[in-house]
């Protein structure tokens, strides 16, 4: 019965989902008379990883929450059922300023050998010296590879990210994304990211997804080697095939004005 409420309220429910780490039936969400998710149906295998892309205001945070559990109050329905171990990670670090790094990253870890486990996963983002800083110490790129080691270090079946890297530089971003595959074929979770950089998507996921006007419009599996290049003619022919979804190529443009 209990999961039957959640059915109608469209909370997610952790669940053995056998080979799927997300399954999502029938989700809709609306603010006031705007629906911003309409009936939206998706399922991601365990250790998928798959980019949500959409324009500004398209409702990817809307639907991430919704994995993450984190929308009460918003008005929907649908069934969402997710793993039991689930991590997340925002644009800000949200790194409690009063805990130490290490003390961060262990944070609600239970087990004897929890700070063992979380200085490991500090060493795995290079910041095992500065178990002992405190958040404010450390650079916006450091804090968000803190960020990312407390999210694996619980080993998740699912990893939800919005925007991780949205307020680094593009020096800082690029070895993010070397960090963050890395991070993803050492633990494979199946992983959600949300962004609004083409690029990030192609040279990340292994599955793009585009949203636009409530619904996906785009379902592209990128076949490419594990190293990518954004200069490949193989990586170009994915980048145009997702600005055309997003609507934002000049041809496309054109298109549409004449
Ligand atoms: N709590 C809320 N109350 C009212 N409207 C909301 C709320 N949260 C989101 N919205 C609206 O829902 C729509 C989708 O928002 P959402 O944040 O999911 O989009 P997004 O694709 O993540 O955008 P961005 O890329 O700019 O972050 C927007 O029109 C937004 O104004």
């Amino acid at each position: 019965m209990a999961s039957n409420h959640h059915r109608l309220s469209g909370a997610p429910v952790a669940a053995a989902v056998d080979s799927a780490a997300v399954r999502i039936t029938g989700l809709t969400r609306s603010f006031g008379n705007r629906q911003v998710l309409d009936d939206i149906n998706l399922t991601i295998a365990r250790g998928e990883f798959t980019a949500l892309l959409g324009r500004s205001g398209s409702g990817k945070s809307t639907l991430l929450r919704a994995v993450a559990g984190l929308d009460h109050g918003t008005v929907g329905s649908g069934e969402i059922l997710v793993p039991e171990r689930v991590s997340l990670v925002f644009q800000d670090s949200r790194l409690l300023p009063w805990l130490k790094i290490l003390d961060n990253v262990v944070l609600g870890l239970p087990g004897k050998d929890a700070r063992g486990r979380g200085r490991a996963a500090l060493d795995e983002v290079s910041l095992a010296k500065r178990e002992s800083a405190w958040p404010h110490e450390l650079s916006g790129g450091e804090q968000q590879r803190a960020a990312l080691a407390r999210s694996l270090v619980s080993e998740p079946e699912l990893l939800l990210a919005d925007e991780p890297f949205g307020s680094l530089d593009a020096l800082t971003r690029i070895r993010m994304h070397r960090l963050l595959r890395r991070l993803y074929e050492t633990h494979r979770p199946a992983v959600l990211l949300v962004t609004h950089d083409v690029d990030e998507a192609v040279i990340l996921a292994d599955r793009v997804l585009v949203l636009d006007d409530g619904d996906f419009v785009q379902d592209l599996r990128i076949d490419l080697p594990a190293e990518r290049d954004p200069g490949d003619p193989g990586f170009q022919h994915y980048r145009t095939t997702l600005l055309g979804a997003l609507g934002v190529l000049p041809a496309h443009r054109t298109k549409e004005q004449s």
